[in-house]
């Protein structure tokens, strides 16, 4: 289906207006890309949740609308929506599905996290490291959702999984990958030998991608989605979630009552200077904290007391 797009510079502060008023006039997706990142992290897109204060200064709204939306009248139901919001600089585009969602795949190549883990797009051959024994492969399509594997904050999660393979704890496993987008954290924690993963997003574009490329992995049988709240009442003894630091501060208890004793966790979406504010909000459940940096970005790993 192709889309009608509108993307509109803003700052932090006036992003909750703009985004209220784009879902009131009906935008069918609208998401927050960081203005100055570079070519490679255009997927780094955070929606933040409810009552959550995005992190970068200035930043890019895209919301896409059905193709025969006309733009005068959208800007005249824009300024009706919220007639305290300058809608001047908006700019429109025409978009065709193929270009919206497989863009990244033109340009991104099969990447390698730690020893054995491998993201590689669905339709693109499989190099012949992947192709070895003992690799654990995902092959992906993010669709509308975050995760590529491109981004800091996917790629320390990846390499904390590959690491826990190491270690022998993935193998026969339940997963709770919170904040799933693509699911490509669940998916490869599966190639890594967990046994099930339950995937929870409140971006109901994320638990389709992650449901479809689960499907594409052939292990849409172990892979559960749910929005937040509606997933089982469970412990889990590796959880990982990759979302804002503030949403991580907010959810510490939820997210903490979910890890089983003895049990994993990894968190990024953090930035450098974030970890400390994060590691003290758990430091009261969780042992053997440590923060690890990528790029401008962190993880938090610890370990669940008994
Ligand atoms: C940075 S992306 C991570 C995607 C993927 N797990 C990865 O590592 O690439 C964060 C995801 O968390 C979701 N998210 C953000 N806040 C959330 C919340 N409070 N509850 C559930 N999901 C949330 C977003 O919709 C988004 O799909």
């Amino acid at each position: 289906m192709p889309f009608l797009e509108l993307t509109l510079p803003c700052t932090e502060a006036q992003q909750p207006r703009y985004e209220r008023a784009l879902d009131n006039v009906g935008a069918l997706a609208v998401t927050l890309v960081d203005a100055h990142a570079d070519a490679a992290d255009e997927q780094a897109i955070f929606e933040p949740g409810v009552g959550e204060t995005p992190v970068w200064g200035e930043m890019l709204l895209t919301a896409l609308f059905a193709a025969d939306t006309p733009p005068t009248l959208l800007l005249h139901a824009l300024a009706a929506a919220d007639d305290g919001l300058d809608w001047s600089h908006a700019q429109f585009r025409d978009v065709a599905d193929q270009d919206w969602e497989r863009a990244w795949m033109d340009q991104y190549e099969p990447l390698q996290f730690g020893r054995r883990t491998w993201i590689v797009p669905w339709n693109h051959e499989l190099p012949a490291q992947a192709d070895a024994p003992g690799a654990a492969v995902v092959r992906l399509d993010p669709g509308l959702a975050f995760g590529s594997g491109t981004h800091p904050t996917t790629a320390l999660c990846l390499q904390w999984l590959d690491g826990l393979a190491d270690e022998g704890v993935l193998r026969g496993q339940r997963v709770l990958d919170f904040g799933c987008g693509s699911g490509i954290l669940a998916l490869a924690a599966l190639k890594l030998g967990a046994a099930h993963a339950v995937g929870v997003d409140n971006d109901p574009q994320a638990l389709i991608a992650t449901h479809d490329n689960a499907q594409r992995n052939g292990v849409g049988a172990q892979l559960a989605v749910h929005l937040p709240g509606d997933e089982p009442v469970a412990t889990y003894p590796v959880v990982v979630a990759n979302i804002l630091a503030s949403a991580l501060v907010a959810l510490a208890d939820t997210l903490a009552a979910r890890v089983a004793p003895g049990g994993r966790i990894a968190m990024s979406g953090i930035l450098a200077g974030q970890e400390d504010e994060v590691i003290a909000r758990y430091a009261g459940a969780f042992e053997q904290l440590r923060a690890d940096r990528l790029d401008d970005w962190m993880r938090v790993t610890g370990v669940r007391r008994a």
